[in-house]
């Protein structure tokens, strides 16, 4: 299969504490793949450095055959790399019609953006919310609006952090099935993700990240099974 992603040696610190400590890692196009590692480990960093808002001290990364990592941001989503966060990127004011108009401004115009964003609120189940201002829906709808506005712009990667934090099973169930769907589509996804349940419905393949560097990979009954990946969890192992 092709590589999308490819990442050599990227070390970050900031201070006395290492986010990336020489991180190797790549994604083939079309994977869905899972970030795991207790809190603190580097994952929201790895995120980071991977959409360009950290400069990394080393490394680089190549993204669908170019060299990025002296791009910015904006330069990088252009490219095709689009990230939701932990925190909830939409504007609660708005409506989840405005808030999708908001996401897709740069993107698209006219027509494809009116076809996108209808596209949008059947994708999330939203159509009877588009003129609901964003701040009212439930938290599972306000995460699905954001999901919404990373993929409209058709990222070829699109990264996840905690995409179902705060979620109900159903909420967190439907999420899985919607990610599916987008992979299904060829959109390749990277997911951090702490609930193993969900971690199990999406994932193909999984990374464990341990201060900042990679500590296990492999399949979900592979990285259970590892000897060391439990003992990070409780907190006792050295890398
Ligand atoms: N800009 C920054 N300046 C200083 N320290 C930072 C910065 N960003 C992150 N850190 C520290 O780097 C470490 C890794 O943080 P990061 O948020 O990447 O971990 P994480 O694996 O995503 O954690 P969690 O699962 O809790 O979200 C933490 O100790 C954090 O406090």
């Amino acid at each position: 299969m092709t590589e999308i992603l490819r990442v050599q040696g990227l070390r970050k610190a900031f201070g006395g504490v290492v986010v990336a400590n020489g991180i190797d890692f790549s994604l083939s196009a079309g994977a869905m793949h899972c970030l795991i590692g207790p809190n603190g480990a580097g994952k929201s960093s790895f995120f980071r450095l991977l959409l360009g808002e950290h400069a990394p001290d080393a490394g680089t990364i190549t993204f669908d055959g170019s060299d990025i990592t002296a791009l910015r941001s904006f330069q990088r989503i252009r490219r095709g790399i689009s990230v939701k966060f932990q925190v909830p990127g939409i504007f609660k004011a708005l409506s989840v019609r405005q808030n999708l108009e908001v996401a897709f401004q740069d993107h698209l115009h006219g027509q494809s953006l009116g076809a996108t964003i209808r596209e949008m609120l059947d994708f999330t189940d939203l159509q009877s919310e588009e003129m609901t201002p964003a701040g009212i829906l439930s938290h599972g709808q306000q995460q699905w609006l954001e999901i919404a506005m990373a993929v409209g712009v058709e990222p070829k990667l699109l990264l996840l952090d905690e995409p179902t934090a705060g979620m109900s099973p159903d909420e967190t169930r439907k999420t899985g099935e919607m990610l599916h769907d987008l992979n299904g589509r060829g959109i390749t996804i990277l997911a951090v993700e702490h609930d193993m349940a969900f971690v199990e419905q999406i994932a193909r393949r999984v990374t464990v990240l341990h201060f900042g560097s990679i500590f296990a990979e492999g399949t979900i009954a592979e990285v259970i099974d590892h000897p060391g990946v439990q003992e990070i969890y409780l907190g006792t192992a050295d890398v």
